[in-house]
């Protein structure tokens, strides 16, 4: 089934269903790895909203939930080269486990800023788990990438928390661009 979103044509990648296995399997993951104790999970917004919530929802440990925002393709393919801070988180992450949780690791851009600005914060320790992974796009290495749902070919896609011009973040499924 093709999509049109503003311009462009989209058809399926990832179904929902799939989703939510892979989600649950993370999850299990970090339920062994966590065990006593207390991670506070970091959304990054506006992509990883939907991951965040479903993700969260499958974690047994007890933990803090909270986010922040970062920005830089504004609604386009291709990022620029600013990330635009839009907030900051409001907790203090000193001591503490953070799992960072993204929609996507494409560039790499976004979590290099992010994780050099959290260190000086001195956490514990910081893990990111990304939903998507696009390796063959990657410019910084994230050595904290350890969860990673799937790993995608150097396409763009939207649904499922991801955008294109702002459009398709409430798509279930996953769907690449056709080119
Ligand atoms: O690895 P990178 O090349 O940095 O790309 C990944 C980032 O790009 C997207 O955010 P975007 O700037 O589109 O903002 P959004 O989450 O509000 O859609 C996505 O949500 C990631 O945060
Ligand atoms: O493929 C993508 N789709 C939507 N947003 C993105 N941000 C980085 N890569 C992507």
């Amino acid at each position: 089934m093709k999509l049109q979103i503003a311009d462009l044509e989209f058809e399926p990648l990832i179904p929902y269903e799939q989703i939510q296995q892979r989600v649950a399997e993370l999850a299990q993951h970090i339920n062994t790895d966590f065990e006593g104790k207390t991670p506070i999970f970091v959304g990054i917004l506006n992509g990883s909203f939907m991951f965040a919530s479903d993700l969260v929802k499958e974690v047994t440990v007890p933990c803090e939930v909270t986010f922040t925002k970062l920005a830089s393709y504004f609604g386009g393919l291709s990022q620029t080269r600013t990330i635009r801070d839009d907030f900051d988180l409001h907790v203090t992450i000193e001591g503490k486990d953070v799992i960072l949780v993204e929609d996507i690791v494409d560039t790499g851009n976004t979590l290099k800023y992010l994780i050099e600005k959290l260190l000086v914060r001195n956490p514990a320790s910081i893990t990111v788990c990304s939903l998507l992974f696009k390796p063959d796009s990657v410019i910084h290495s994230i050595e904290e990438l350890k969860y990673v749902a799937f790993q995608i070919p150097n396409v763009f896609v939207v649904g499922y928390g991801l955008d294109y011009q702002e459009l398709g973040r409430n798509l279930r499924g996953i769907y690449k661009k056709i080119d």
